[in-house]
């Protein structure tokens, strides 16, 4: 009890009250909130996440050697690691993920010979990668990612229960990691570090392995045309300058002169002369409408600048972890939305209702709800979860920013940037937009995928792609909203996964509606048939392409070579076999053009 009163007396701060009960006339601790014991009243296990808690960990955790679990998740605990932990020889789960944590991984842990869940993530803890968890035979889950550990990673063959490895956001040099024959292994993410040498053929002894990233190192040569490599998108492989492969549809005989999307320019006007042509063919008989479209020129620029900015050049590195700041109160939320007043609502959406309101310093913030219902402590932990990947990933310029959250029994909560623009929806079809409007509208949101699905791989992030999920800022800007990561999807979030290939899909159904400004539903029901099929026949029918296309559009002089540039950028993405659409990095290029030669 005395160890646990020295946690409670450490912590400065305990918004939530979560120690309240930790209360030290009481005959045992293992009443107290958080507490778990066993039979004879030893305690077992200390869960306190995503409470705030600040201080540092007392050494005197060590003496409570049948501890099981110590789960401290997200408060704000600074400090080092405590080595008498290592004298916790029973302890199986550490998890100390997202706070504030410094120095490295202390050498005593080694005696944790029972650990089979580590995860440290999140936290600014350095050296290098602590050897003494080669020890833990029993180690099922790795999480070491998003700190700053250095050096390289040491044979990780021993590990032989290992099923997920995220190393991913360090700062770790030498070669891929040796974790051949590991039957059990089923994620590796050893992206954004300084890898360097070639992917090594032992992936293909690692039976259960269903997600790989090893995108932004620097590594390099041929990645083997073989089925465990191409199992993955070439957005695994993406950020290594001297990789090549046909994965990545980079030719390695260009290896010498490489600048990370040189394959892309070359790929681009190929596919667009394809869709062009058949446009042009079917406008030939148009009489009305060839003219217009006569003159198609399908060369692209292999320019360096927009090269350059496919990365998503604003803000696209993600936040430090020092960032974690977990939430309002509801008395707070309360009185910010002046009592959740009606007045206030700004949109209602299937399981939430989102309110103007007003931060004590005077921003314009949106307060999104949830709906009301008994959450459970899982589903709160699974969206605080949620909340702390959804900030540090909608730091990008393309994404509608998460500020904070309120995450309490009684209301869950998301604090975003106010987009005082309302939706794509209701700007397109109830307002006017001009054609470099939606050109730039198209390449905001490009870029925003192409950050997700490069940058964020890892979260395998789900993008519920449409118009009325893309919300507009008071410049005009565009911003994607409505993200959810399915690992932690609480029953508000989408329980499905998602796939590249089907965001690509629902990007060209975006450009098509820019384009014709007609939505998806109406065409399903007035035609029968979805939006790309539609389209697809309207171009073998010279009377209906000219219908296809928004009026306004039509109207607009010097804009036909860019309306059948994104038209066929728009048919590709929506081919219906998903492997052949073009990767996002490769739609970006070509709309970006176009927006250069809009605003000429
Ligand atoms: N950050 C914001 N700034 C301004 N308005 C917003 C913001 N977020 C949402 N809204 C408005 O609130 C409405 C409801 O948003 P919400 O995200 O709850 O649902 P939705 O995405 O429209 O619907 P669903 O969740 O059913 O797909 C939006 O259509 C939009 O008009």
């Amino acid at each position: 009890m005395q160890v646990l009163l020295q946690l409670a007396q450490l912590s400065t701060n305990d918004p939530q009250n979560a120690l309240g009960s930790w209360d030290g006339s009481r005959p045992s601790a293992c009443s107290w909130q958080g507490i778990r014991c066993n039979a004879a009243n030893r305690v077992t296990a200390i869960f306190i996440v995503n409470k705030q808690l600040d201080g540092v960990l007392p050494p005197s955790l060590g003496l409570l050697t049948y501890l099981i679990t110590l789960d401290l998740r997200f408060n704000k605990f600074s400090g080092s690691i405590p080595p008498s932990l290592g004298a916790c020889q029973m302890l199986q789960t550490l998890s100390l993920s997202g706070n504030l944590l410094t120095g490295d991984v202390p050498s005593e842990l080694a005696q944790n010979t029972r650990m089979s869940t580590f995860a440290v993530n999140l936290n600014m803890l350095s050296g290098s990668f602590p050897l003494q968890i080669l020890a833990w035979r029993e180690l099922s889950v790795l999480w070491l990612d998003n700190n700053m550990f250095t050096g390289s990673i040491p044979d990780l063959t021993s590990m032989v229960q290992l099923k997920i490895l995220d190393l991913q956001n360090n700062q770790f040099t030498g070669t891929i990691p040796n974790v051949a024959g590991l039957q059990a292994l089923l994620d590796i993410d050893l992206s954004n570090n300084k890898l360097s040498g070639s992917l090594p053929t032992f992936l293909d002894t690692l039976p259960k392995l269903r997600y790989l990233n090893v995108s932004n190192n620097h590594l390099t040569g041929l990645i083997p045309d073989t089925s465990v490599f191409l199992r993955f998108p070439a957005s695994a492989y993406a950020g290594n300058d001297g990789l090549c492969g046909a994965i990545i549809k980079r030719d390695c005989a260009d290896n010498s002169n490489i600048s990370g999307s040189n394959s892309t320019t070359t790929s681009a006007p190929k596919m667009l002369s394809k869709t062009a042509i058949i446009v042009i063919s079917s406008l030939g008989g148009a009489g009305v409408l060839l003219g217009m479209f006569l003159g198609v020129r399908c060369a692209y620029r292999g320019s360096q600048d927009i090269l350059e900015d496919l990365r998503g050049g604003e803000d696209s590195t993600l936040l430090s972890s020092s960032n974690v700041n977990v939430g309002y109160t509801v008395a707070q939320l309360t009185k910010m939305t002046n009592g959740f007043a009606k007045a206030n609502i700004i949109g209602v959406g299937s399981s939430s209702i989102v309110y103007r309101s007003m931060l004590p310093g005077g921003a314009i913030v949106a307060i999104k709800r949830l709906s009301e219902v008994k959450y459970s402590s899982d589903t709160q932990h699974a969206f605080v979860a949620e909340y702390q990947i959804l900030k540090r990933i909608t730091q990008h310029g393309s994404m509608v920013r998460v500020l904070n959250c309120c995450a309490t029994p009684s209301c869950m909560a998301l604090v975003l940037d106010f987009m005082p623009g309302g939706t794509l929806e209701n700007k397109l079809y109830e307002q006017s937009m001009s054609w470099l409007d939606r050109v730039d509208t198209a390449v905001s949101v490009a870029k925003g995928l192409v950050y997700l699905h490069l940058d964020c791989a890892a979260h395998k992030v789900v993008v519920d792609l449409k118009p009325s999920h893309i919300l507009i800022d008071a410049d005009s800007k565009a911003h994607i909203t409505d993200l959810h990561i399915p690992r932690f999807a609480t029953k508000y979030a989408y329980s499905q996964g998602t796939t590249t290939h089907g965001d690509v899909y629902s990007y060209g159904i975006v450009l098509l509606e820019l384009l014709t400004r007609k939505k998806p539903n109406s065409i399903l029901v007035t035609e029968r048939m979805n939006m790309s099929k539609w389209v697809r026949k309207a171009l073998l029918k010279p009377e209906l392409t000219v219908q296809m296309f928004d009026i306004t559009l039509l109207c607009t002089s010097g804009i036909d070579e860019q309306l059948l540039q994104v038209l066929d950028v728009a048919m590709l993405c929506t081919h219906e076999i998903p492997t052949k659409r073009p990767s996002m990095p490769d739609v970006l290029k070509v709309l970006m053009k176009v927006k250069h030669d809009a605003q000429k």
